[in-house]
């Protein structure tokens, strides 16, 4: 992966003073952007001297904006009067760049900067409101804003679903004038993070490592993404999740592909409906997925063919493209990954205590199964295959009876978990979301009622330490962490994504190491 591309990254400043504005361009540059833009509504200022003070004195090639949605501004002629002479200003001083908004991107107004700028580029700027982004709704736009002259067109536009992005990256490919294209909000952030590989050359970050809807911190565009190195022949991997932003993937496969000299990039995919995400981008370039919640069973209905495994489980948290047809094929990593961690601390506790076997250590035992998701069905698919007796509680008892029936187990109304205790020496697997960030004062069950337990496994990995497995330790049980589920069903998965070896040293000490 040589190559590396001219990107610029760059994050947006609203700041009151000129204080504020020179210590956050002083994080902007330490946290890696090349450029600031610098929003002047935000700024307090009595004479426009103030201004151009503020302007001098920037430590970063800038932008100069005045946005018209600005809350400073109440009154139409006085935000546009005080915008254009800004907009002025910034050109007589030739900053960088200067954005003018649609709203005054009038005739003279344009006419009148373009005559005066020397090396400053003019950036013609719109907002794409009220979602359904077509291609001839952002085509139409864009020939407008071309008929200014402006250099640089940059469209920032509302989208509802993710596959309002796809037009977006059309348009960055086609586009005859330089792009900037931000598509807004949570489910826009891969029109920044994917931007690179339809050519876009500007790509905003947020600041601080704050998660600003659609935009990722600066410090991940550097440090985790790698954007400049994105190309068009990147091939893309993600998680399909709802939410998503608890995913740690993108923190473990990105610098896995790195590591091991694979051209691709794993990003979070905000997703609401997974049929209509394949849908739109059905292209195989999209050649890899990760399915997280609650898609996992909805998943397999969108595949071609299923692995027979993941089949009888009956939910998918992995789907490859297959280059050669372009049919998704699903699979399930879920289900060795807990059985094989759960396996693995009970033979290492048996050990401790004199008797190892190559039986399984889950044989004959009962195994309580919390959750009747993807998750869950996947675990308690395992738990059967290993001859344990499976019992399982789900909010939704419905659910809990349906997938007792599948696994010849049985299932027992959610109230009845915290008396439940037919013996000692249980194993106990939390498949639900209970107790996930932010919710981490959750658990989904009693402490007392965990000394019935040997062993407790969570799948939640978002803390690693749940309230549920804190509590399982102090009353002396064995505890598996998500963690360890999760590095096992991702070693699984970058063996499908690459159709090689997954480097295992390496991926397990970035979970351990960097989690
Ligand atoms: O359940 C999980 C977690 C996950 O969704 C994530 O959060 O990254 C990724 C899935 O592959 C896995 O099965």
């Amino acid at each position: 992966m040589g190559f590396k591309h001219d990107l610029l990254v760059y994050t947006t400043l609203e700041c009151e003073s000129s204080e504020e504005m020179a210590a956050s361009m002083h994080k902007a540059k330490q946290e890696g952007a090349d450029l600031v833009e610098l929003c002047i509504d935000s700024f307090t200022f009595s004479h426009i001297s103030e201004v151009e003070l503020l302007l001098k004195q920037r430590t970063l090639p800038s932008i100069v904006s005045f946005r018209p949605n600005s809350p400073r501004y109440t009154c139409r002629e006085d935000w546009k009067k005080t915008c254009i002479q800004v907009l002025k200003l910034a050109v007589e001083l030739d900053v960088e760049f200067v954005e003018v908004d649609r709203e005054v991107v009038c005739d003279e107004v344009m006419a009148e900067l373009m005559s005066k700028r020397s090396n400053c580029k003019i950036i013609a700027s719109s907002c794409v409101n009220g979602g359904n982004p077509t291609k001839e709704r952002l085509c139409n736009l864009i020939i407008n804003l071309q008929s200014t002259g402006a250099d640089i067109i940059k469209l920032v536009i509302d989208v509802a679903y993710i596959t309002d992005v796809a037009p977006v990256f059309h348009m960055l490919t086609h586009c005859p004038v330089p792009l900037i294209a931000r598509a807004a909000g949570d489910r826009g952030l891969i029109s920044q993070l994917l931007g690179p590989k339809y050519g876009a050359f500007f790509v905003c970050g947020s600041l601080g490592g704050k998660s600003t809807p659609g935009l990722p911190p600066l410090t991940s565009i550097k440090e985790v993404y790698k954007l400049e190195y994105v190309n068009p022949d990147t091939r893309v991997f993600g998680v399909i999740s709802n939410p998503v932003g608890h995913s740690k993937g993108p923190l473990l496969h990105n610098p896995t592909f790195r590591h091991t000299g694979y051209n691709g990039i794993y990003v979070p995919l905000l997703v609401d409906n997974v049929k209509e995400f394949f849908r739109v981008f059905s292209c195989n370039d999209y050649a890899g997925f990760s399915v997280g919640i609650p898609h996992k069973e909805a998943a397999v209905r969108c595949c071609d063919e299923v692995d027979p495994l993941a089949k009888s489980i009956g939910a998918v948290n992995t789907i490859i493209r297959r280059p050669s047809d372009g049919k998704l094929i699903g699979y399930n990593t879920d289900c060795e990954a807990c059985v094989t961690a759960i396996e693995d601390a009970l033979r290492e506790r048996r050990k401790t205590n004199g008797h190892a076997s190559n039986v399984s250590p889950i044989a004959g035992k009962l195994f309580i199964l919390v959750g009747a998701g993807g998750a869950g069905r996947a675990i308690a698919f395992g738990a059967k295959s290993r001859g344990a007796r499976v019992v399982i509680f789900n909010r939704k008892y419905e659910r809990a009876k349906a997938l007792a029936a599948a696994v010849s187990g049985e299932a027992l109304p959610y109230e009845r978990l915290n008396d439940f205790c037919p013996e000692k020496g249980m194993i106990l697997a939390n498949a639900s979301a209970v107790g996930m960030q932010p919710k981490t004062d959750q658990t989904p069950i009693s402490k007392e009622a965990l000394r019935s337990y040997e062993l407790v496994f969570d799948a939640v990995y978002t803390p690693r330490n749940t309230r549920l497995l804190q509590e399982a330790t102090e009353v002396g049980a064995t505890v598996v962490s998500g963690v360890e589920m999760f590095v096992r069903q991702a070693l699984g998965q970058f063996k499908l994504f690459t159709n090689g070896l997954a480097p295992v040293d390496f991926m397990r000490r970035i979970v351990y190491e960097q989690f």
